[in-house]
């Protein structure tokens, strides 16, 4: 799957923008709070109007504090996926089951610097892993390949069968980077600037999936 990053989109012009990647599997939403993250984007609001502006489902990641309070009204709006970072939360199997009951998917998000280990016991409360491959804040930055090693470790569990959960990538994804991701089990790749800097958007994300698709042990390209 493909989920190109709003971050990287005219954010006067977001129906359009949506519509410039109609085709694409999600539509990735980052939510930064300039608390959890040194940047400010987009909230509730922006989410429920692009909500109606687009067919695509919203993959809404939360870069923010308190995620307990701010992300089950994501998911009673209507996103798809609500994810939230590991790092924003005492709790986050609680925040897992919030957002379930809201009726969304649940993801956990952990940075480039947060070990995964501490978490495969609780993945099961969720249906996403958001793996960071670039500090979260900005978009356009360098794929940091030293994060691979956590997709791996949770491909492994899912093709044991011990967890069903997609696997996402988030920072750097382009045509240079996403056949690594892919290689090490990812099953969703986010881009921003690779999608939203290309002269034709939605064959940037067609061209996207079928490199991964190419470089995958598992995955096959679907027309
Ligand atoms: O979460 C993000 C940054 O925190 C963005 O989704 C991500 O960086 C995508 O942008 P690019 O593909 O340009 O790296």
């Amino acid at each position: 799957m493909i989920a190109p990053s709003i971050l990287s989109a005219d954010f006067a012009r977001l129906a359009e923008e949506a519509a410039a990647v109609a085709g694409s599997d999600w539509l990735h939403v980052d939510v930064m709070d300039a608390h959890f993250v040194p940047n400010l984007t987009l909230g509730l609001p922006v989410v429920q109007s692009l909500l109606k502006a687009t067919d695509i489902p919203l993959d809404c990641h939360l870069m923010i504090d308190n995620p307990g309070r701010w992300a089950p009204p994501y998911a009673e709006a209507g996103a798809h996926n609500v994810t939230f970072h590991a790092e924003a939360t005492d709790d986050p199997i609680a925040v897992a089951r919030d957002i379930r009951a809201a009726g969304a998917k649940a993801g956990l998000s952990v940075k480039p610097g947060t070990p995964i280990e501490p978490y495969l016991e609780i993945l099961k409360e969720f249906d996403t892993l958001l793996v960071m491959s670039v500090e979260p804040g900005f978009g356009g930055q360098s794929f940091m390949p030293e994060v691979l090693s956590k997709a791996r470790a949770v491909r492994r569990l899912v093709d044991s069968g011990e967890l069903t959960l997609v696997v996402e990538i988030d920072g750097g994804i382009n045509t240079d980077t996403v056949e690594a991701a892919a290689e090490a089990g990812v099953d969703c790749f986010v881009a921003g600037s690779a999608v939203y800097g290309a002269a034709d958007p939605a064959a940037a994300v067609r061209a996207l999936r079928a490199q991964a698709a190419s470089a995958s042990p598992h995955l096959t390209l679907v027309q």
